[in-house]
C-alpha cells in the first residue's frame, strides 16, 4: 500500500487566501492594515532565504512587512532597543525575531522583551505559560500548522495515541501541549528515550521534530499512521549537490503509513501561513474583534 502524501504547500496557499480576506476586511472596518515586522541578526543564508519569503508573502497577504536586518555583531542592547521600538509602534502588529541568534546575544532575553501580545511566533514566556494552562495564547507556527494538517485529514483527534520526537520550546514541546488540547494521549520522546523505535510504533500520529535526517525508518511506522514530518535537513548528495530532507526516511514511510507530510511541501509552507495568520489574530485582538475564523489552535 502506499501513503496518500499531504500536500501541505497547498494547503498553505489556502490558509493564506484566507488571511488575504480577512485582512481585507479588517481594513475596510478598521482603517488600518495589520504589519508584521522580521529581525534578522546576522547573515545565515538559510535565514536569509526564509526570511525573504516571509516579506513577499505578507505582502501578497495585504500586511504591511517591515524587514530589519541588523549586523552579526550587533550589540545586545541596541537589538533590545529595537524590539523595544516595534513593542510601541502601532503599525506593527507581530514580531519575529529569527532565530537562531548569535551567540553573545541572551535569546531567552530578547524573546522575553517581544510584547506577548505581538509575539507571533508564540514563544514569550507567558504565551507558553497561556498555551500549558489552556487559556487564549499565541501558538507556534510549526506545531499550529502541523495540528491544522492532522484536523484536516482526521476530524478529530481525540484518543489517538500521539508520538511527538523532540523535545524544543519551539516545535517538540508546542506541539504536544496542542495534541494533548485535542485529547490525545501524547508521548514525548527524545534522546534519552529507551527503545525509541517500538515507542514510535505505537503511534496513530507520529510528529518528527529531530533535526536528523531520515532518521524515522519504515521499521519505526504503526501501518496506517499519520506521520508528520517537521525535519529540515541539507543534505549532500554523491553528486555533490544538497538537496532538502526530512527527520523520515519518506520512501519507506510511504510503504507502510497512512499519510505523510513530505519535505519540501510540507510543514514548511505551513509555517510561513500560519506566521500571517497569528499576525492576523495579533490585529484582532488589539481592537477587541473575535478571533478570525479556522486560523487558531
Ligand atoms: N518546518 C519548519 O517550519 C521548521 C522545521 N524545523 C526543523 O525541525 C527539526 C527540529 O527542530 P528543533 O526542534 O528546533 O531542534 P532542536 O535541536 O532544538 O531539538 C531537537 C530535539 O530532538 C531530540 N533528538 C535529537 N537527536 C535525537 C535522537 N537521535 N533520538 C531522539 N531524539 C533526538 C533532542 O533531544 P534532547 O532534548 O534529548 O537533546 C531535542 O529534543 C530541525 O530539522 C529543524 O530544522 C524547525 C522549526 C521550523
Ligand atoms: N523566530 C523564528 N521563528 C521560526 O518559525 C523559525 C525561526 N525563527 N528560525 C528558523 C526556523 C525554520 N523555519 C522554517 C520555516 C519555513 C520553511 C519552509 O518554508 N520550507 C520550505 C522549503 C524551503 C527551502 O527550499 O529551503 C518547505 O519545507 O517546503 C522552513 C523553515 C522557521 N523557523
Amino acid at each position: 500500500m502506499t501513503a496518500d502524501v499531504i500536500d501541505g504547500k497547498a494547503f498553505a496557499a489556502g490558509i493564506r487566501a484566507r488571511v488575504a480576506e480577512g485582512v481585507a476586511a479588517f481594513k475596510a472596518s478598521q482603517g488600518f492594515t495589520p504589519g508584521l515586522a522580521v529581525v534578522l541578526v546576522g547573515e545565515d543564508p538559510a535565514s536569509q532565504v526564509y526570511v525573504r519569503n516571509k516579506h513577499r508573502q505578507t505582502l501578497e497577504a495585504g500586511m504591511e512587512s517591515f524587514e530589519h536586518r541588523l549586523p552579526a555583531d550587533t550589540p545586545q542592547a541596541d537589538i533590545l532597543a529595537l524590539v523595544e521600538k516595534l513593542n510601541a509602534d502601532p503599525a506593527v502588529n507581530g514580531i519575529l525575531v529569527q532565530l537562531p541568534l548569535p551567540d553573545h546575544v541572551d535569546a531567552d532575553l530578547v524573546i522575553n522583551s517581544v510584547s506577548a501580545d505581538k509575539d507571533v511566533d508564540g514563544f514569550h514566556i507567558s504565551n507558553v505559560g497561556r498555551l500549558g494552562a489552556g487559556l487564549k495564547a499565541m501558538v507556534p507556527c510549526t506545531p499550529l500548522g502541523s495540528l491544522m494538517l492532522l484536523r484536516d485529514r482526521h476530524g478529530s483527534l481525540s484518543g489517538m495515541n500521539a508520538v511527538v520526537l523532540g523535545r524544543s520550546n519551539i516545535v517538540g514541546k508546542p506541539m504536544a501541549q496542542l495534541l494533548l488540547k485535542d485529547s490525545c494521549t501524547v508521548t514525548i520522546a527524545h534522546s534519552r528515550t529507551k527503545d525509541i523505535e517500538a515507542v514510535c510504533r505505537g503511534a496513530d500520529i507520529l510528529v518528527a521534530a529531530v533535526g536528523r535526517p531520515e532518521m524515522v525508518r519504515g521499521s519505526w511506522i504503526r501501518p496506517g499512521a499519520t506521520v508528520i514530518d517537521v525535519g529540515i535537513n541539507r543534505i549532500e548528495t554523491p553528486e555533490g549537490k544538497t538537496r532538502l530532507v526530512g527527520d523520515v526516511h519518506f520512501a519507506e514511510a510511504m510503504e507502510v503509513a497512512g499519510a505523510v507530510t513530505p519535505v519540501p511541501g510540507g510543514v514548511g509552507p505551513m509555517t510561513i501561513a500560519c506566521l500571517l495568520a497569528n499576525t492576523l489574530t495579533s490585529a484582532h485582538r488589539s481592537v477587541g474583534l473575535p478571533d478570525p475564523e479556522g486560523l487558531t489552535a
